[in-house]
């Protein structure tokens, strides 16, 4: 309602100034008394009016891609009075939107990237928080971990949200601090791997400045700092999956987008080598990788996510509103309720699937990056309560190529008779190596040719364990268990916009609001 009253009455001091354009309110950044520039003042007949009055609004501009800029409006009148209302009624409708955050913790990774971390930060973000009054406590990063173990000593109630400025590296460190926090503040134990984690609601923002930004991509549909900003301070929320990764008894970590074994895990375990390459690193140890072509061998056993409304190859995208992913976690409420997590997943039988794999990868969401515009697996949901396990099979590696390049075109990348894809609920995976070590028949010869082989990448035999990728940062174990705690956390974000802007730039939503 209150975006028509906006604009109409806009219009009446104001026509001039800002034809065609509508604001909702929810994108409005900031709204400032402003002093009448001479300059502007060459529109006919108020030339010759003796004093003007004016106030900006500046709101969110949204461009091509999912692009959003900050763009403003200055609107002027003689009367001074009816000039201070409007100011004064647009600042109490700011004041009225309540998820909008006040007060920010930022941590800064200022080797994230191409290391240009702080001074996005100090250029492009900043001046954007400053112009909508949020006030913030920054931290520039002196090692790793910093920022998680910081999340246990602060104060994380006094603040609206938290802000990493990094890649998704950085984003792990910032979210293993605040969903740590929270269990520790509940007294959660979060190496039990049953255990029901507590949500946190403390939203966290991700100003890209890594190296993939694979979850700022995949959340927000680009990979742009200011557009980030933007989404921060008009407040917005998506709630996100994160899948808890156990060894035994043990917690090792939380994952939001890739969990990958085998290509994904060898990728990152030798471009962790070549930090200094930057960006080019994953290209290099990419180039790498694909040539030494190693399987591995191992057994998944899943539970099917039979809660879901979707499938990982109906093609149904994630987007902003998902009804998928608020069906979902409906469903699993239901269940939950129900039958209590427990009993119900004693009761549901697992699936077990013995192999030789090129590729597992388990992913929360799509994974879309600029390096793969749709991502690992298009129709995966943010907060479906699911996770896609991708089992790519040995192949050759003209077949395994064919798979990877069908990641940067329209091909479905899972039509090949050696990939598999499931919607599941858990997992646990153990490798043959492992299973071996466990049953005692490993001998110190095989051990050694084990190493052998890892140090001969034209050998493609399966006796070594790879390493898992975990949200880009590699797991110490191989055997994991993993469970996805539907919607655990929330971002500053909307998910991926529908792309249906007119000729002026609106987007459907927001024309259908004003109607
Ligand atoms: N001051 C610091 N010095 C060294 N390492 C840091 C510092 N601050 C954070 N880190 C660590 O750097 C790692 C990588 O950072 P980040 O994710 O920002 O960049 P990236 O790896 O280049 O990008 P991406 O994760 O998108 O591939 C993180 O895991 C984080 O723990
Ligand atoms: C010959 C063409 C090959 C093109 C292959 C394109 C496939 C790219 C898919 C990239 C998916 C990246 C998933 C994201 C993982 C992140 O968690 C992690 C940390 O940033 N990044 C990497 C590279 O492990
Ligand atoms: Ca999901």
């Amino acid at each position: 309602m209150d975006y028509v009253l906006w604009l109409k009455t806009i219009q009446k001091i104001s026509s001039y100034a800002l034809e065609n354009c509508f604001v909702p309110i929810s994108e409005i950044i900031a709204v400032e008394e402003t002093e009448f520039n001479k300059k502007q003042r060459n529109i006919g007949r108020w030339q010759k009016m003796a004093k003007l009055h004016a106030f900006t609004v500046h709101y969110v501009k949204k461009a091509r891609n999912h692009r959003w800029r900050c763009s403003a409006a200055t609107f002027w009148c003689v009367d001074e009075h009816l000039c201070n209302q409007w100011t004064q009624a647009l600042k109490e409708l700011l004041e009225m939107q309540k998820s909008r955050p006040k007060q920010l913790l930022v941590y800064i990774n200022p080797f994230g990237g191409k290391r240009q971390g702080k001074r996005i930060y100090e250029q492009k973000v900043a001046p954007l928080f400053s112009l909508a009054s949020i006030s913030t406590d920054v931290v520039v990063t002196e090692h790793a971990n910093h920022a998680k173990d910081n999340l246990f000593e602060v104060n994380i109630y006094k603040y609206d949200g938290v802000v990493c400025v990094g890649g998704d590296g950085m984003f792990s460190e910032v979210m293993h601090g605040l969903i740590g926090r929270m269990q520790k503040d509940s007294g959660i134990d979060q190496n039990n791997p049953k255990a029901s984690l507590v949500q946190c609601n403390i939203r966290i923002g991700i100003i890209p400045a890594g190296s993939t930004d694979c979850i700022c991509y995949s959340t927000v549909g680009i990979s742009d700092p200011v557009t980030s900003a933007l989404h921060i301070i008009v407040g917005d929320c998506q709630p996100l999956d994160v899948s808890s990764v156990h060894h035994n008894d043990t917690f090792l970590k939380y994952s939001v987008s890739l969990l990958g074994y085998g290509f994904y895990g060898d990728i990152l375990k030798d471009s962790e080598k070549k930090r200094w390459m930057g960006p080019m690193r994953y290209d290099y140890s990419g180039f790498k990788t694909f040539l030494s072509h190693h399987y591995y061998e191992g057994t998944i056993a899943y539970q099917p996510a039979k809660h879901t409304h979707g499938s990982p190859r109906d093609k149904v995208s994630c987007r902003t509103g998902c009804y998928i992913c608020k069906q979902s976690e409906k469903q699993l409420a239901e269940q939950n309720k129900e039958h209590g997590l427990k009993k119900e997943e004693g009761e549901e039988e697992w699936k077990v699937i013995k192999g030789k794999f090129l590729a597992i990868n388990a992913v929360n969401m799509s994974c879309a990056c600029p390096r793969s515009p749709k991502g690992l697996s298009p129709a995966a949901h943010l907060a479906d309560g699911s996770a896609d396990l991708i089992l790519v099979r040995k192949c050759s590696r003209f077949d395994f190529l064919r798979y990877l390049v069908r990641h940067t075109n329209q091909d479905d990348q899972f039509d090949f008779p050696f990939v598999d894809v499931y919607r599941v609920k858990c997992f646990q995976f153990t490798s043959k190596l492992s299973e071996d070590n466990e049953s005692n028949v490993m001998d110190v010869g095989k051990k050694r040719f084990g190493q052998f082989c890892r140090d001969h990448p034209a050998c493609c035999c399966n006796i070594v364990n790879s390493t898992w990728n975990c949200d880009g940062e590699t797991l110490d174990s191989s055997a994991i268990e993993v469970r996805v705690h539907c919607q655990l956390m929330k971002l500053f974000a909307r998910g991926i916009e529908e792309d249906c802007k007119d000729e002026a730039g609106h987007s459907q939503s927001s024309i259908e609001q004003l109607l």
